[in-house]
């Protein structure tokens, strides 16, 4: 073996610098001939698997045009890949090693072969093949010495595959990507800002100054003002853009899995827990993590918060393991955090940490500037959405759009423009329909939208049901069917009817059904 130390070194140097084995295996017959008879090195994969051989590289001046044959039809491989296994060493005439193994050699191979199998970790891989075109220039003492190459030969065969391997599925995940996106109708997966140098210009000037500092930030701001927007903001303007940014909805946890969601939990800890589980803060390790409604966590998850706002450290639900991870929080609420803690909901040592640099998103009806630029943007990602031709509002969509309160913020915005898009069906947008009556004339406008309280299109319409003198289900079925109207007939999920009402949705269904009032009819594309 020692004899062979130099050209097994500068195997394994050609095996590992080079990734593709097109690559490695022209620098490695390069080293090889410079100790042996060599005129093309033949690098063949087997997928015992798939019962299938390809021709992975082939060196030499006669090489063929493509190195993409793979296994003649009637080839039978079992002999083949148990040769492989065995590691041991073919030398003869191209002749005799095809009687002895068929399929080893491509056709049209001929001279003096000297072969091998190739296997890592128990797994067969392949071949490798040196061939001279004279006949007997191999002799026996090349036999030991392609056996101790058989390792390095295999290895670049396996980095060859991994990268294979990585390549197809980055390129599956980008087309995955690119549907999604196609579906959402955007081009990127973070959200352009509209606004940004209008009425959000105070807000992304805070989000430029916070960025690159490492501080929690909590942001303050009504219900759909672009709070998760904002937050990815920050995070794509951090040294952590290229971490991991991971939403997690505090409201939406139920209390008793709080903890294991936020932290994780070991295999076993409790009832239900087959598997150990990593939490929010681990997958967040080295990005940030959006805690959204920041202000629904219990008393007892906000000492746990603290904790790992303080020193960075936390245990897992029924672990014993101190573990460490390195997050950066962003908060956000459209709560009042501050009479929260006066009132002794919130710990006011929390507040203080994550309060460190507050942003106020301001409302929508805060920043009416924003209106235009926004409706333009959501028309066009409707249509994209919907594959329909882009419609843009009128200057009369404008106004009416600019005299509604919007208490849904801008998530309504995009929801009211998607609904016109949809109702338009690409001839034009149905703004006055998709603002469904709600919208505001001009009038009320007028009044100091700002000083306004945020009402639902529901809530407005109870107000004025007062002295109608209708009955109580009359006042209920007007209250479900705005809301149904406003959700496009969806009665369940986030933008569902019965989440606006809050309701649950088997008690909508019921109250639906006893009032006879009947979803289908506002599905926007009736059959
Ligand atoms: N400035 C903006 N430019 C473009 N789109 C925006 C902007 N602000 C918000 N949006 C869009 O409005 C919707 C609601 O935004 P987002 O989810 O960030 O609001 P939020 O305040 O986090 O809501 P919630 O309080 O319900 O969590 C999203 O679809 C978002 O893309």
């Amino acid at each position: 073996m020692d004899r062979f130390l130099p050209l097994l070194l500068g195997v394994w140097q050609q095996a590992c610098r080079n990734i593709r084995i097109d690559a490695s295996a022209e620098a490695i017959a390069a080293v090889l001939a410079r100790r042996l008879p060599l005129d093309h090195l033949l690098i063949r994969q087997l997928d015992p698997a798939r019962a299938q051989l390809a021709m992975l590289a082939w060196t030499g001046q006669h090489a063929p045009p493509s190195t993409a044959e793979t296994t003649s039809p009637g080839v039978e491989l079992e002999p083949l890949i148990a040769w492989c296994g065995t590691r041991q060493v073919v030398r003869g005439p191209a002749e005799t090693v095809t009687r002895r193994l068929p399929g080893l050699l491509p056709a049209g191979l001929c001279g003096n072969i000297l072969a091998g199998g190739l296997v890592l970790e128990g797994q067969v891989l392949g071949a490798a093949i040196l061939a001279t075109e004279q006949p007997g220039r191999f002799s026996q003492e090349h036999e030991p010495m392609l056996a101790a190459l058989l390792d390095p030969l295999a290895v670049a065969v396996q980095n060859d595959r991994l990268v294979r391997e990585l390549t197809a599925l980055r390129e599956a995940a980008e087309a995955d990507r690119a549907k999604l996106l196609a579906r959402l109708g955007r081009q990127d997966i973070t959200d352009p800002i509209v606004g940004a140098e209008g009425g959000l210009r105070e807000v992304m000037h805070r989000v430029e100054l916070v960025a690159r500092a490492d501080t929690p930030v909590l942001i303050l701001g009504e219900t759909g003002s672009g709070k998760e927007v904002v937050a990815r903001a920050i995070h794509g303007r951090s040294p952590r853009a290229s971490g991991p940014f991971l939403r997690v909805n505090c409201g939406a946890i139920p209390p008793e899995l709080a903890d294991s969601e936020l932290f994780g939990h070991e295999r076993g800890s409790f009832t239900g827990a087959a598997a150990q589980r990593k939490g929010w803060f681990e997958r967040a390790d080295g990005g940030t993590l959006f805690l959204d409604e920041v202000g629904e966590l219990s008393p007892a998850i906000q000492v746990r918060l603290l904790r790992i706002l303080q020193d960075g450290t936390f245990q897992r639900v029924g672990g014993e393991r101190q573990l460490r991870v390195d997050v950066r929080v962003v908060a956000a609420t459209h709560r009042d955090l501050g009479a929260m803690v006066g009132a002794g909901q919130f710990r006011a040592d929390l507040w203080y940490r994550i309060n460190v640099f507050p942003i106020d998103l301001p409302a929508l009806r805060e920043r009416p500037q924003d209106i235009p630029a926004m409706a333009t943007s959501f028309a066009l990602r409707a249509a994209a959405r919907l594959g329909l031709p882009p419609r843009l509002p009128t200057p009369e969509d404008m106004e009416r759009l600019l005299a509604y309160p919007w208490p849904g913020n801008v998530r309504e915005l995009a929801a009211v423009i998607e609904r016109a898009a949809i109702l338009g069906n690409g001839r034009a947008l149905e703004v006055p329909t998709a603002l469904g009556g709600n919208a505001a004339t001009p009038a009320v406008a007028a009044s100091d939208p700002a000083t306004t309280p945020a009402r639902t299109p529901a809530q407005k319409s109870e107000e004025t049901r007062d002295d109608t003198g209708e009955t109580l289900d009359e006042v209920v079925r007007r209250r479900i069917e705005a809301a149904l109207a406003d959700c496009l007939g969806r009665i369940e999920g986030p933008f569902g009817a019965a989440r606006r009402l809050g309701v649950n949705p088997h008690t909508l269904r019921a109250r639906m059904r006893r009032l006879g009032i009947d979803w289908t009819r506002f599905r926007p594309l009736r059959p």
